[in-house]
């Protein structure tokens, strides 16, 4: 078994428990569940085994691994099969190992649903910011968070992430690397901080969630063509970009901000309209460098005026975040925005971490300290 972090041999690793304990992994016997499908979920019963080497009774909860097997273009899944017996090794004495393959588009929002709704310690999106994305939404229900149906009072389920994506973006934000064995540490850790997370109306009550950037025209026209690319890693992004730019007219959007109530106003020839709750997206890009997912605002990023050159021109200050001086970029911390388009023109995309919606919003607005993560 090769460890992601050192390269060396995971039972040569002496593992370290969250009780302070030394131990290895060849102390550990479990059975991991495995569901791959919607329809084969299972319940996640609790385990009822006892903690042997502590006097009182306890019941170990569960830890949902949610998979997504082709993420980096099937780098993912591949890596992931790499890690499990570490995993196991590192966590299971704590706690039950759940792990579920996604089977296709959407189908990680049912399984972490029914996670919490099981009582979870922990939904970890294994992947990029597609699959956290959907495990965000799955913390949601009709407008509301999720609630846990255990009777017995427990934790609230956090929110855990193992970076494995093509850009896996948000983990930036928190300076985590594609580092599967750090990720671990974390979970073995199990401290929480409380995040906010943006959530966007449509027209008929509908509900977007997004932990990382939801993103207005070009450059979620770009993300939208980036996903045909993802072979190339990273540089998906750039050529879903210029892909982009080639069928795009910047447009007149009207906005309306709020943090006291604002005033609408219009935006000429916006290129791109970027509502951040983190720092980066399209694969290491800081757009919104002030975005801070704990001070229960967003940051909104607005280019105007861009032309296909000026992005390659200025793409590295995208990359390091100092696009703000530019004098046709904004940038404005709200508490909500709503958006307009004006132009007659149409055939504005909208994506919201990376998921496209077929819909200008209504509104969006941020919802402070809604979801707890272990980080
Ligand atoms: N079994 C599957 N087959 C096809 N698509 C899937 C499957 N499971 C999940 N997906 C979809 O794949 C999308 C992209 O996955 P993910 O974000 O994990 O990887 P990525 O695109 O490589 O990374 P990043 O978004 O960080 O660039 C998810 O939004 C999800 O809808």
């Amino acid at each position: 078994m090769a460890c992601f972090n050192c390269g060396g041999n995971y039972q040569n690793h002496q593992i370290v428990t969250t009780l302070g304990r030394t131990t290895t992994s060849s102390m550990f016997i479990l059975k991991p569940m495995v569901f791959t499908l919607r329809s084969e979920l299972q319940p996640m019963a609790p385990d009822h085994s006892q903690t042997f080497g502590s006097s009182s009774y306890s019941r170990k909860r569960d830890l949902v691994f949610i998979v997504n097997p082709l993420g980096a273009n099937g780098r993912t899944g591949k890596e992931w099969k790499k890690l499990v017996p570490y995993l196991r090794s590192r966590l299971s004495k704590e706690y039950n190992i759940r792990e579920s393959l996604t089977s296709g588009p959407f189908h990680a929002i049912d399984i972490t649903r029914e996670a919490i709704r099981e009582g979870a310690e922990a939904v970890i999106a294994v992947g990029g910011d597609g699959t956290l994305h959907e495990v965000v939404n799955g913390f949601f229900w009709a407008g509301k968070p999720v609630a846990n149906q255990i009777k017995e009072p427990t934790n609230s389920t956090a929110l855990g992430v193992i970076p494995l994506g093509t850009g896996s973006d948000f983990a930036r934000t928190f300076g985590w690397k594609n580092d599967p064995c750090e990720a671990i540490e974390r979970v073995a850790r199990g401290l929480r901080t409380r995040i906010d997370v943006g959530v966007i109306s449509g027209e008929i009550d509908e509900h977007h969630y997004f932990i990382n950037v939801a993103d207005i025209h070009l450059s979620a026209k770009a993300g939208f063509y980036a996903s045909r690319y993802k072979r190339f890693g990273n540089l998906c992004y750039v050529i879903g970009a210029l892909q982009a730019f080639m069928s795009h007219h910047n447009q007149d959007l009207r906005i309306k901000v709020s943090v006291n109530e604002g005033e609408w106003e219009t935006c000429p020839q916006v290129t791109a309209l970027c509502i951040g709750n983190a720092k980066y997206f399209g694969g290491g890009m800081k757009i919104t460098p002030n975005a801070d997912p704990r001070n229960g605002k967003l940051e909104v990023v607005i280019l105007q005026n861009f032309k296909w050159y000026d992005f390659l021109l200025k793409m590295h200050k995208l990359y390091n975040g100092t696009h703000l001086t530019e004098k046709n970029v904004s940038s404005r911390s709200i508490l909500s925005i709503e958006v307009e388009d004006i132009s007659g023109i149409g055939g504005v995309y909208i994506q919201s971490d990376g998921e496209h919606l077929g819909f200008l919003p209504k509104k969006i607005c941020v919802l402070p300290a809604a979801i707890e993560m272990i980080y």
